[in-house]
């Protein structure tokens, strides 16, 4: 185990991605069992770097293209299992003690197996990673998001599968995929059922597109938290300035977010509903760089909305494609955006707020493990 302190600082995550998760090797592994020919390199550490740049175009729509590679060694269940297994272990090594892990049932039919099957096969590998964690000092407990995808016209069906398995690993839905052109009230249908059952969700908004998607997500659709939600600095003002407008005239200054005096910034409508009804942004840093939605760490609006005391939340998004983790994510912020512990237990804290299982369990989580585990780090706070 790494002795960064982060690592051992109990971590939460809302918004990681399965499909984005794999470790290279095993990609390489499952491949050549399949007979899967296509992989840009058969090198662990070449494929790796190979996902990071490709990843690193500045476009979302780029950014998913490289979500084939993954998605064909995710085909079957032996596949399905040893992907999820290994993304609760590696989670847990990182000091991550709760996390909702989203992929979308419907991207893995090519070989046959039915929404079903890959539900059940995907829980029973989150199932088998918790407990080798558990038996390596590390515990962690997992569940699942099932994700629609946006520009398809089946999320109905898929939100009716999250309902009939959310006794059962489920904890929510999400839609996710390319933004621009397929706003979230094309599957207001979904969004209906899941209120009428009582069922929670989140929506990617305000990552590639601004405002309007955002307002869809809460005011039309009724999304529980935000994935991303970063674009909400569209309507906040810095000294009578729009935000962009500020920012840039400020980019060299690494510090400008750090240091801003609240008192110049001024919240928008929609801006301040979020923050007063504490709606949950699902923030994801070096995502963000690499699609081309925040300029740098030191400048990315989290460090902003965190000082305005937004329900922010920090996440990986696709720990393959980002070359990230939970702990280098924090680290990152620490090092250049002056984030501290504190910062770091509070968003955590935010985390597990706002996560989809039963209140009781989450406050168990903050109790019996997060407020503990940040003890020996941050002595005043016992
Ligand atoms: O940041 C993102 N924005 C939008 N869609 C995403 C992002 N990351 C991954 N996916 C999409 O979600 C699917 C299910 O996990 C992935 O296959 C990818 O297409
Ligand atoms: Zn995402």
């Amino acid at each position: 185990m790494s002795d960064d302190p982060l690592v051992v600082a109990p971590k939460v995550l809302l918004h990681d991605h399965l499909d984005g998760g794999l470790r290279p090797q095993t990609i390489i592994e499952l491949a050549d069992e399949i007979g899967y020919t296509d992989l840009p390199s058969t090198e662990a550490e070449a494929l790796g770097w190979w996902f990071r740049d490709s990843a690193d175009s500045g476009s979302l729509p780029r950014y998913l293209e490289t979500f084939d590679q993954t998605l064909a060694v995710m085909q079957t269940k032996e596949g399905l299992f040893r992907v999820a297994s290994e993304c609760a272990q590696d989670l847990a090594k990182d000091g991550v003690v709760y996390a909702e892990s989203r992929y979308a049932p419907e991207q893995h039919l090519r070989q046959g197996l039915t929404l079903e099957d890959v539900v059940e096969v995907v829980n029973a590998g989150f199932r088998d990673g918790e407990a080798r964690a558990a038996e390596a000092g590390r515990p962690i407990r997992v569940t699942a998001l099932l994700t629609a995808m946006r520009h398809a016209a089946n999320s109905r069906e898929i939100a009716e599968l999250a309902v009939r398995y959310r006794d059962d690993g489920v904890a929510g839905f999400d839609i996710a995929g390319a933004e621009a052109g397929y706003p979230p009230t094309r599957h207001l249908d979904a969004f209906e059922f899941l209120r009428r059952a009582n069922a929670h969700f989140t929506i990617h908004a305000g990552e590639a597109f601004g405002l309007p998607s955002i307002w869809e997500a809460i005011q039309w659709c009724g999304a529980d938290r935000l994935g991303h939600g970063v674009r909400i600095v569209d309507d906040i003002t810095i000294e009578g300035l729009p935000f962009a407008t500020w920012l840039e005239a400020h980019r060299d200054n690494a510090r400008a977010l750090a240091e801003v005096d609240l008192d110049g910034v001024q919240l928008g409508r929609l801006a301040a509903y979020v923050r007063d009804c504490r709606i949950p942004l699902e923030m994801c840093p070096t995502s963000n760089l690499q699609t081309g939605a925040a300029l740098s760490i030191s400048l990315h609006p989290i460090t902003l909305l965190k000082r305005l005391l937004f329900r922010v939340t920090l996440n990986t998004d696709n720990r393959l494609m980002s070359h990230t983790s939970a702990s280098r994510e924090a680290t990152l912020l620490a090092e250049q955006a002056e984030w501290t512990v504190a910062d770091l237990r509070w968003v955590t804290i935010n985390a597990m707020k706002s996560a989809f299982i039963p209140f009781d369990q989450r406050l168990g989580i903050i109790n019996d493990i997060i407020k503990p585990g940040y003890v020996p780090l941050l002595p005043e706070t016992s």
